[in-house]
């Protein structure tokens, strides 16, 4: 039988796929080179064409590496002086060099990609208001998703309309109303702590390590918190969630490889049945919520996740379900160190300067009295008169800043300070160094004084008619959206364990401030307390 002369095109399907083959390999390697190498080196130079220099880390590849290397080189770091509180050459040495050697802007290099750090409070101040959209944060790895994802991870419109969403959430007459359920957490705290100094005997004293204490407590009060009476089930998403970041720590340094996530190693199969594990959870407990409103009961309560699921309500269901979800998981994630830390760092602050202690003593037994033996919860007015307390947690939060540096990325090619930044180019503020700036704050910036909150956070630095320079909690748009859950949390804390306990430094303890990633005491912070009569 004759065949046809006329060409089959299947008889050039596999020319056809090669080339394509081909075509793809080589997008996708040109992709990686502009990516990698080229766009780095091409911004690297824009910027020191205009005068900027910088201090180059020994190339390694990825982030997670830097952190990993810089942790390694913190912990063989000897400890500081107890009461010496100049923690930033300790802390962030990297950054520390930087601007030592050329000021407050300057370049850092890990490898090839430059990260412009601004350690100038105006221009901080700028870059976090960001008036006109020049900037937006940077993007968030495989490993972040899997971790958190929710407000402080998204950008744009999606951002906006969460951020007024899980807004009023936070609203004081919110706040308010969760005050019983931190009061609750802390009553449990004293409660341990008066056993554990019931055991050491009459007037004795007893050593805690304050760092887990705190941690159970915010860990507590963020689950009561945000879920009410779900309390137990919030309690296991937050176990779950701190066996996932013990694993995330663990494949942090090859998480820079594109798709390591999808790998299925143990470690890598055991987070996602983590993830699935709170996810199934918390999806449980939000459907029986809905459930619940739908069915016209006033079932949302007064916790995160009913206010949110109100919110979301009121606005038409802006949120998905798994955008709920997520939200909740970021509560914990972002709401429960950070708080954690900075009581922790305020009860070593105390136990180093116990004149400061006594003063904020006085004060809570004024506003509360009944003693040591007083057992009514601090109520919100009486918290708001805090002065002395408030005025230690701002100072302690300037000198141990719990999230020492915030990120940002241009957006759009932008002026700043004299330079004119390229879109794309990654830039640190390195909060924890601003607080510690003596052309800040004076030549007693490393000292601890709270006296300078003493007119609140505006004129601390140097008075009234100098622009605030204190970012604890960020600024502009993005400014912490748990500020005042984070300081009412803390001081009902500090109120209820100053009543009843004296705090004094312990001798095994070691003043070691570690960074990667927040600001925490790396060899813990051993505490002797002791109940008052
Ligand atoms: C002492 C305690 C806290 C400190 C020092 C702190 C600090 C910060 C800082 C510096 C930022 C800005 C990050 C940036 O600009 O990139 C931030 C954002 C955020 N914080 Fe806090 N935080 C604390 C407690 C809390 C608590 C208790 C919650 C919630 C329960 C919370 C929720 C958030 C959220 C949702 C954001 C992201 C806001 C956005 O991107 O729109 N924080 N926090």
């Amino acid at each position: 039988m004759a065949t046809s002369g006329v060409p089959s095109p299947w008889n050039e399907a596999p020319l056809v796929c090669a080339a394509l083959l081909v075509a793809v390999v080589a997008w996708c390697a040109a992709r990686a080179a502009e990516w990698a190498w080229l766009r780095p080196r091409r911004l690297g130079r824009a910027l020191r064409a205009q005068g900027l220099r910088g201090t180059a880390y020994r190339p390694i590849s990825g982030d997670a590496a830097v952190a990993d290397r810089l942790a390694l080189e913190a912990r063989s770091r000897p400890p500081l002086p107890p009461g010496c509180h100049a923690v930033v050459p300790r802390a962030m040495p990297l950054f520390h060099r930087a601007m030592e050697e050329h000021g407050k802007t300057s370049i850092t290099w890990s490898g090839p990609v430059p990260r412009v750090t601004i350690a100038d409070p105006a221009l901080v101040r700028q870059v976090l208001s960001n008036k006109l959209g020049h900037f937006e944060k940077p993007g968030f790895g495989q490993l972040q998703r899997l971790l958190h994802y929710g407000v402080s991870t998204h950008q744009g419109a999606k951002w906006a309309r969460h951020r007024s969403i899980i807004n009023p959430a936070f609203h004081l007459d919110k706040l308010k109303r969760m005050l019983p359920a931190f009061a609750s957490c802390c009553g449990d705290l004293v409660g341990r702590w008066e056993g554990l100094a019931a055991a050491a005997g009459a007037g004795e004293a007893r050593e805690v390590d304050v760092w887990p204490e705190m941690q159970r407590l915010t860990g507590d009060v963020i689950s009561r918190a945000a879920f009410g009476s779900s309390y137990l089930e919030g309690r296991r998403i937050f176990q779950l969630q701190d066996e996932q970041v013990r694993l995330a720590m663990l494949v942090a340094n090859k998480i820079h490889v594109p798709g390591y996530i999808m790998l299925p190693t143990r470690t890598n199969r055991r987070m996602k049945r983590i993830a699935a594990e709170i996810e199934g959870i918390l999806g449980g407990m939000i459907a029986k919520r809905e459930g619940a409103m739908r069915a016209g009961e006033a079932a949302t309560g007064d916790d995160l996740l009913g206010l949110m699921l109100e919110s979301n309500m009121e606005q038409c269901g802006g949120m998905s379900a798994d955008d709920v979800i997520g939200e909740c998981k970021m509560f914990y994630f972002v709401g429960m160190e950070t708080t954690s830390i900075l009581l922790t760092w305020t009860m070593v602050l105390l136990s180093m300067h116990p004149e400061w202690q006594d003063r904020a003593r006085e004060e809570v037994l004024r506003v509360f009295p009944g003693g040591a033996a007083g057992t009514t919860a601090p109520d919100y007015d009486g918290l708001s008169r805090l002065k002395i307390v408030t005025m230690v947690l701002y100072e302690a939060l300037r000198l141990y800043t719990p999230l020492p540096a915030v990120h940002r990325r241009t957006y759009k090619p932008v002026e700043l300070g004299g330079v004119r930044y390229p879109a794309g180019v990654t830039l640190v503020l390195p909060l924890l160094s601003v607080h510690h700036d003596k052309d800040v704050w004076g030549p007693d910036a490393e000292e601890f004084r709270p006296e300078r909150f003493s007119e609140g956070v505006a004129g601390a630095a140097g008075g009234a008619d100098r622009p605030p320079a204190f970012f604890a909690f960020g600024g502009g748009p993005r400014t912490c959206v748990g500020q005042s859950f984070a300081l009412l949390e803390a001081k009902m804390g500090l109120a209820m364990i100053l009543r009843r306990f004296e705090l004094e430094l312990s001798p095994s303890y070691s003043h070691a401030p570690f960074p990667v990633p927040l600001l925490k005491p790396e060899r813990g912070a051993q505490v002797r307390i002791r109940k008052l009569p």
